[in-house]
């Protein structure tokens, strides 16, 4: 035993492999990056780059890979880092390896589309003898691996849990705070995406980037909204996960949820096959879907739902938002 804590990582796209890295990097962990394809994981272990997710980027000696469930056993920490759609089946798939009283720390930024609950709260269904926390807030997996100053929060049931996650996941490069609003946390996270492919709309029919400032004022009204709704805490939308991630999507193009918003407010054709991730376009449906039921008003996330199933154009999409009755801010 090295006495030293494990962290395991699961899932090896973009964000999965750099959270890996910069805490390997750091050292005060032994820390396993754990994937399902066999394969890649023995290329990782051999050439130290992920020339698919993260391209150029050396991965530090330090990381471990495996494609086997079973190390998850050894890991006290253990983040999940596969696309929101997939937390569920992964915990399935890898809840009867994990560690007695192991915390799993859901790194994905959505909703649970088929129940439309937040994912913490469904890995707490599957998962009901782990403690479950939420990693969000601004930082692409690039930056992340490349060792530029990132921040970001996680949120956990108490906040003395969430100090003691950050505490060991945060580093020289890679800092995190904590937090006991997983409610807020993690609707920042689901909604800045749709409201970043909102932005996009606008970039691409070249509105202007007074028009993209409005959208991301009005659109932490939404966040704000929607997360008092249903419990979280007001000041979380003024943080991290809320304000800081909805600038950097919104104004990025390492965004994937811009560019595929840049491609609607273009007018091309939407293509979900080119294998990019766009948690917007299936958090912007559940959300609408949520605050229809609480009767919270989210026109911009409406209105990017109506665009995305094809029952509004784009034109009329923004005349309807800009004919809304005048109202107080
Ligand atoms: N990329 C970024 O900059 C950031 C991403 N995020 C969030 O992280 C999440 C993942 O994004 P990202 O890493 O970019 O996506 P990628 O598409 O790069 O990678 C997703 C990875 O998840 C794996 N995966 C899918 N299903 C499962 C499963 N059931 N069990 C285990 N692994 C699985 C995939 O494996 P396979 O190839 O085998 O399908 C793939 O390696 C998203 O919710 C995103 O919003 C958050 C912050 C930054
Ligand atoms: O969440 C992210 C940065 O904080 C990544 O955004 P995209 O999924 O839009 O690329």
């Amino acid at each position: 035993m090295s006495g030293r804590e494990t962290i395991a990582v699961v899932g090896a796209g973009a964000f999965g492999t750099a959270l890996a890295a910069v805490i390997a990097l750091e050292g005060k962990a032994d820390v396993t990056l754990v994937g399902r394809d066999p394969s890649l994981m023995a290329d990782l272990r051999n050439d130290g780059v992920h020339d698919a997710a993260l391209p150029g980027i050396r991965l530090p000696d330090a990381l471990n890979y495996s494609h086997e469930p079973e190390v998850l056993s050894a890991a006290e920490t253990v983040l999940f880092a596969m696309p929101s759609q997939a937390q569920v089946d992964a915990a399935m798939a890898y809840g009867p390896y994990l560690k007695d009283g192991a915390t799993v720390v859901t790194c994905a930024k959505g909703i649970d589309r088929a129940t439309s609950r937040l994912l913490s709260d469904v890995l707490e269904e599957a998962l009901p003898h782990h403690s479950i926390a939420a990693l969000s807030g601004p930082g692409f997996a690039a930056d992340i691996a490349s060792g530029l100053p990132t921040a970001m929060v996680i949120a956990a049931a108490s906040l003395g849990e969430a100090e003691g996650l950050a505490k060991a996941i945060s580093g020289r490069t890679f800092r995190l705070y904590a937090s006991d609003d997983r409610i807020g946390v993690q609707l920042g996270g689901a909604l800045k995406n749709v409201l970043a492919i909102a932005c996009g709309v606008v970039e691409g029919m070249g509105l202007g980037d007074s028009a993209r400032a409005a959208l991301i004022a009005r659109g932490l009204a939404e966040m704000s909204r929607l997360i008092a709704a249903m419990g979280g805490k007001a000041d979380t939308v003024r943080g991290l996960s809320g304000l800081g991630d909805l600038v950097l999507t919104a104004t990025s193009h390492q965004s994937r949820n811009l560019r595929f918003g840049i491609s609607l407010g273009r007018g091309e054709p939407i293509d979900f096959s080119r294998g990019q991730l766009v948690e917007g376009a299936f958090a912007a449906a559940v959300a609408s879907r949520l605050a229809e039921g609480l009767a919270v008003s989210l026109p911009i996330t409406d209105a990017v739902t109506a665009i995305i199933e094809g029952s509004l154009d784009i034109p009329t999409a923004i005349e309807q938002l800009m004919s809304r009755p005048i109202t107080t801010e």
